[in-house]
Parts: C-alpha cells; structure tokens; sequence
C-alpha cells in the first residue's frame, strides 16, 4: 500500500473503532434516511444526454492543502445539481479531507441526486453509516483492501441497497479487486505515491474493464472538450471533478462551464 493512503487507513481504523464506542448498529438503523430507497447513480450516468458529471463537495486534500474553506455545502452541491450535474460526492474525512458526515446529511437534505459517500471504508460499520446519513453509493479504493475484503463490503453494501464504486489505480489493482457486487469502476487519474495526475491511466485501463460495469474516470479532469470527448469514445459515462470547481469562487457556475463546454 502507498504511504499516504497506508497513513490514512490506520487513522481511519482507530477513528471507525472509536465511532462503534459511541454508535450502536441500531442508532443507525433507526434514522431517517436508513430506510429510504437509494437514488441510482449507475442509471442516472448512463440515461441518454446526461452529463456524466459526479461533482464532488471538497474543502482540502492531503496533495493541495486547503481548496477551498468557504464554500456552503448546501448552496454549492443544491448549485451542482442545477447546472446539470449527475450525482454528487461528498468528503466525509475530517482529518484528511476536512469533512465530516454532516456535510453529507445536509447535502442530502438538499438534493434529490445519487450521492456518494467518499471516504476511506474499511469496516461494514462505515456502510451503515453511509445509509444511515443518505448516501446512495460508497467507495471502495483497491489499493488499500484486500480482494476478500472487496468481495465481502461490497456484497454488504449490496444486500443494503447501495451501489459501489470500485477505485483502481493501475490494471493489476483491477484485475485482482473486481467482483460482481461492484456496480461502477473508477479509474483515478492521479498516483498516491506521487500525486502526479495523468488521464492516460483512464486510457490504458479502459479496455480492461467488462462492459458490465460503468466506466468513471477521476481526478485531474477540467473542461478540455476533446478530452472529455475521447473519455466518452472510450466509454467512461462518469468524470468525477473536484478541485476544478472547488478551486473557484463559484463552484457551481464552475460545473454549469464545465457541462456547457464539454457537451
Ligand atoms: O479534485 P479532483 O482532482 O477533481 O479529484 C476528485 C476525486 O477524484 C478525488 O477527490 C479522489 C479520488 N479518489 C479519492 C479517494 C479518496 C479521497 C479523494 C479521492
């Protein structure tokens, strides 16, 4: 496993151990949103003349720094929703990320979109969790799982409802990490080890993904139309985007740009 990813892992060990001190399986079964349907992302991305995009609610990454420390999590994800965004994702890291499960709720609270809880999931617990605040989608990063583990959260999240993003970096990270509970494949653009960002890792690893997963390239996207453009030739139907439009002063106007030139 990569180093940051390595740190972050045994941080979010010790924090998902504390939270099931204070949390019971039942104080998250009882909530509001456990029992409601999951919005799907997989159809929301792939219904004729969606935009693909997934734009995701980000203050501070552990390669950037802060992105952005002012932005509203409701005004900017309700903003992404109007400019046509496809579904959302949301931080839920505070150490890392500086999020937290409340950003979630209230995104959720505000948009009737799929959203994805983007956080570092380990334990079944954080999968309850997920459902417990909204999210529709969790994900689930190869580099730092097993393929056992892979197999059995992503069936856990199966059997909730909940769709899975499954986060590969490379084609031996693929090969070994997909199963069939896995509804949509990310290919994220930029190394942990060196936070360089390269889309032709989308382009090398498209191929190998089976038709019946959903394609998503992440992470360095911006508004270059035909890359965007040769992304969808090659059959991604998802671009996850953070900081192109976190970096703005207006996130949301920043996506509507993006969604207007990239058409
Ligand atoms: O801000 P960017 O370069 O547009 O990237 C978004 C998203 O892909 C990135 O935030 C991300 C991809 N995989 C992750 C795993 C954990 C945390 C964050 C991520």
């Amino acid at each position: 496993m990569e180093d940051v990813l390595a740190k972050i892992a045994a941080h979010k060990a010790v924090e998902v151990a504390e939270q099931k001190q204070l949390f019971s399986v039942k104080d998250l079964e009882n909530t509001q949103w456990f029992a409601a349907k999951p919005i799907s992302i997989k159809e929301s991305l792939t219904r004729v003349g969606s935009s693909g995009v997934i734009a995701e609610f980000k203050r501070q990454s552990p390669s950037k720094g802060i992105i952005n420390g002012q932005a509203s999590v409701v005004e900017t994800t309700s903003g992404y929703v109007a400019a046509g965004a496809a579904a959302l994702s949301v931080l839920t890291d505070t150490q890392f990320f500086g999020g937290n499960t409340a950003d979630l709720l209230a995104a959720r609270g505000a948009n009737q979109c799929p959203i994805l809880r983007k956080d570092f999931v380990l334990d079944e617990f954080q999968i309850l969790q997920a459902k417990s605040i909204g999210a529709d989608v969790i994900l689930l990063i190869a580099a730092m799982l097993t393929p056992q583990q892979i197999k059995d959260l992503a069936a856990f999240a199966a059997s909730l409802g909940l769709e899975v993003l499954l986060e590969v970096h490379d084609l031996e990270e693929l090969q070994r990490s997909i199963q069939p509970h896995v509804t949509l494949v990310g290919v994220n653009n930029r190394s942990l080890r060196t936070f360089q960002v390269s889309v032709d890792t989308s382009f090398q690893l498209a191929e190998h993904i089976p038709a019946e997963f959903v394609k998503v390239s992440e992470s360095g996207l911006f508004s270059d139309a035909s890359v965007i453009g040769s992304l969808r030739a090659a059959g991604y139907r998802g671009f996850l985007i953070g900081e192109t439009f976190m970096k703005t002063s207006n996130p949301a106007q920043a996506c509507a740009d993006f969604i207007a030139q990239t058409r």
